[in-house]
């Protein structure tokens, strides 16, 4: 604890390696209370602001402990960002060696042998550009690097692609493969296992418990320290844990590895193609059928009355399995599909036989991306406790860091939302900046806005917010809380946008590309980035490159979500009001998580524009207003227009950018 008292120090090792480093106080404390969790082992639960330097003080005491550790963070995006900036900045001013290893589910690595083989095909009729495309993909795959798909635009847009250039358990021929010794997902999950630090996302970590409960080998080596990074966003696997779920891509999967089969190794042995077929008809069917049943995104009940769709999807599922189970001697690649069926013919059992239009959920994002789900019926404390501790690794010590834990000194938000059980008992750390800025940042909450349920809130918030990103020159985020409204918003921001501005829509354009464009804009083309879902949390863009972060409206989760269905019930069932309690409580935390993007490091300045007239006038708008970090509250477009003078005058009077880290 010394030594990490020593580097936090101000004339410490990080303060001679950084000429930013200021000593923060709240920083402090937290790596003092993550190394005595490090050393005496056990949980801890801390809160710290956003951008007050969390991922540095629970970094710092592990790397000087010299223990090995899995880090689970939210995001691709955050993974990168820790195992590229975070720590090697730390390693190098402290002079600490450290082997860095990152894993990623094996869908979001390249498989040469799979990709090598769709370039081999030749083009598809009518897609000689996917062809072009391709090629280019297996030449930079075949460059060396990590073969990482975040780093490539396109393959989850292009419908169909994903599946062609990457494996899964069942088609990864292993060491049989001719591209074995180059395989990205072998090379990332060998160098896990040699690893000082093991960067996951929360995905990877379920991923790995449902692994362990299945029985099958661990791809996570033992570890003495587990940090969870962005840990309030566990919240949205909770629901997931235990739970039976067939998602879009696995079942599209599903038939294209059975006609794979049916083509080679397997041919005449079965009617394998026709199942296939029928296979493959029954999930569009069903896609269908859903995408004209449901009205929004994201987890909701089971929306179709009608039983036709799933019931054929059931049929073919069905069928496929007497076929696999009659032949699944004469291959164990069978065997395997065989088990990939057991989920969604559990699935769609519960859906076909059960009167409860709960039972099964559906997760839906667009026709090409959705889930069902079956939850689990019992409350499994042990699964829960196995989620948020890392005990299965062998940790003794486990952290959860995040800006947005609780609204009291117990963090009871945090966990209650993880329902794990009254016998968990962390301790908790709930941390205040002292040096704060309050004049750093201003809000405003435009008047006269459609509310946000109108058709026309995108175009009335674009319009508004154009000249102020005209007068800054970009500079500009915008937090959407659907995929729908982000793409409505860059949309009318384009079109009522001045020539030469960026309008980079995350997802259109990978994330990370369309951060380090925001962050690298500089005094050249005006940039303004528009994303949904993960970018609410934990990005980093420092400096005057982000001056505007617009949030487009109050992220209230829907009500009919099943899963807060349930927490209600719970909420109510200890006596608390479950609107304040659990849906203020979970907006005014995601609020705070958006709004925390902007102010990163001393000396930043920026403008939040939050586009929901719903703050002003309804009752629970203080409480939401309370949530935010300390700032301004600017009540006119006059002071709207005054602070950013005065931001445009700041940025302008410094020679350049200060330096971004990225
Ligand atoms: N002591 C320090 N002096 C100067 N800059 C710092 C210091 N500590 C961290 N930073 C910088 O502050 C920024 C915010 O840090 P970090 O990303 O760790 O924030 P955080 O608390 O994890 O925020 P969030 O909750 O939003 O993820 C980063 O650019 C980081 O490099």
């Amino acid at each position: 604890m010394a030594r990490v008292a020593q580097a936090l120090a101000p004339e410490g090792a990080l303060a001679r390696a950084w000429p930013e480093w200021r000593a923060r106080e709240a920083q402090a404390a937290m790596a003092q209370a993550v190394a005595q969790t490090v050393e005496e082992g056990g949980a801890l639960l801390v809160e710290a602001p956003a951008g007050s330097g969390k991922t540095l003080a629970y970094l710092l005491p592990w790397l000087l402990s010299g223990r090995r550790a899995v880090i689970s963070t939210s995001t691709h995006v955050l993974q990168r960002q820790l195992a590229e900036r975070d720590l090697p900045r730390l390693a190098s001013a402290t002079g600490q060696a450290v082997r860095v290893a990152v894993l990623k589910g094996r869908g979001r690595y390249v498989c040469l042998a799979r990709l090598q083989a769709a370039v081999d095909m030749g083009p598809r009729i009518g897609a000689p550009a996917e062809h072009a495309w391709l090629r280019e993909l297996l030449l930079w795959a075949e460059r060396g690097g990590d073969g990482d798909l975040d780093q490539v635009a396109g393959v989850d847009t292009i419908a169909g692609l994903h599946g062609r250039v990457t494996s899964t358990s069942e088609n990864c021929a292993r060491q049989a493969c001719a591209r074995w010794a180059e395989c990205h997902v072998e090379r990332a999950r060998r160098a896990a296992q040699a690893a000082d630090v093991v960067v996951i996302n929360h995905h990877v970590w379920l991923a790995e418990l449902q692994r362990q409960r299945r029985g099958r080998p661990r791809l996570l080596p033992e570890v003495d320290v587990v940090v969870f990074d962005e840990a309030h966003a566990l919240h949205g696997l909770r629901a997931r844990l235990d739970a039976e779920v067939i998602e879009h891509t696995a079942l599209q999967r599903l038939w294209a590895d059975l006609t794979a089969l049916a083509d080679g190794p397997l041919r005449g042995l079965q009617a394998w193609r026709l199942l296939a077929h029928d296979g493959q008809v029954a999930t569009r069917g069903l896609a269908q059928a859903l995408g004209a049943a449901v009205s929004r995104e994201g987890r909701q009940a089971w929306p179709l009355g009608d039983r036709q769709a799933p019931w054929r999807l059931a049929t073919a599922v069905a069928a496929a399995q007497a076929a696999l189970r009659a032949s699944a001697d004469a291959d164990p690649r069978l065997g395997r599909l065989l088990e990939r069926t057991r989920a969604a013919a559990a699935v769609l059992h519960t859906l076909l036989s059960s009167d409860d239009p709960a039972a099964v959920w559906l997760d839906w994002q667009s026709r090409e991306d959705w889930a069902c789900l079956r939850p689990a019926v019992e409350n499994d404390a042990l699964a829960a406790h196995a989620l948020v501790t890392g005990t299965s690794l062998g940790a003794r010590s486990v952290v959860h860091a995040s800006a947005t834990l609780g609204q009291d000194e117990a963090l009871l938000w945090h966990r209650d939302a993880l329902a794990v059980g009254a016998d968990w008992s962390p301790r908790t750390l709930r941390l205040r900046v002292g040096d704060e800025d309050p004049g750093a940042a201003a809000l405003y909450v435009p008047e006269g806005l459609p509310e946000p349920a109108e058709a026309t809130h995108p175009q009335a918030l674009a319009e508004r917010i154009v000249p102020w990103i005209e007068l800054l020159g970009g500079r500009c985020l915008v937090l959407a809380t659907t995929r729908r409204a982000a793409q409505r918003l860059a949309q009318a921001l384009q079109a009522r946008g001045r020539p030469g501005w960026r309008v980079l829509l995350v997802g259109d354009k990978p994330t990370h590309a369309a951060l380090q464009a925001l962050r690298h804009a500089g005094g050249g083309a005006p940039t303004i980035v528009v994303a949904c879902g993960a970018l609410w949390q934990g990005i980093d863009v420092p400096g005057e490159a982000l001056q505007l972060l617009v949030i487009d409206k109050l992220p209230f989760a829907p009500p009919d979500d099943p899963w807060l269905q349930r927490r209600l019930e719970r909420a109510r069932a200890v006596g608390a009001d479950p609107f304040t309690s659990v849906q203020l409580a979970d907006a005014a935390m995601a609020l705070r998580q958006g709004a925390g993007r902007l102010i990163r490091r001393a000396g930043d300045r920026g403008l939040i524009v939050i586009g929901d007239v719903r703050l002003r006038r309804r009752a629970y708008g203080p409480a939401l207003l309370a949530a935010l970090p300390a700032c301004r509250w600017l009540d006119t477009e006059g002071e709207v227009q005054a602070w950013l003078g005065e931001l445009e005058a700041l940025t302008r009077s410094s020679t350049t950018d200060r330096p971004s880290a990225s």
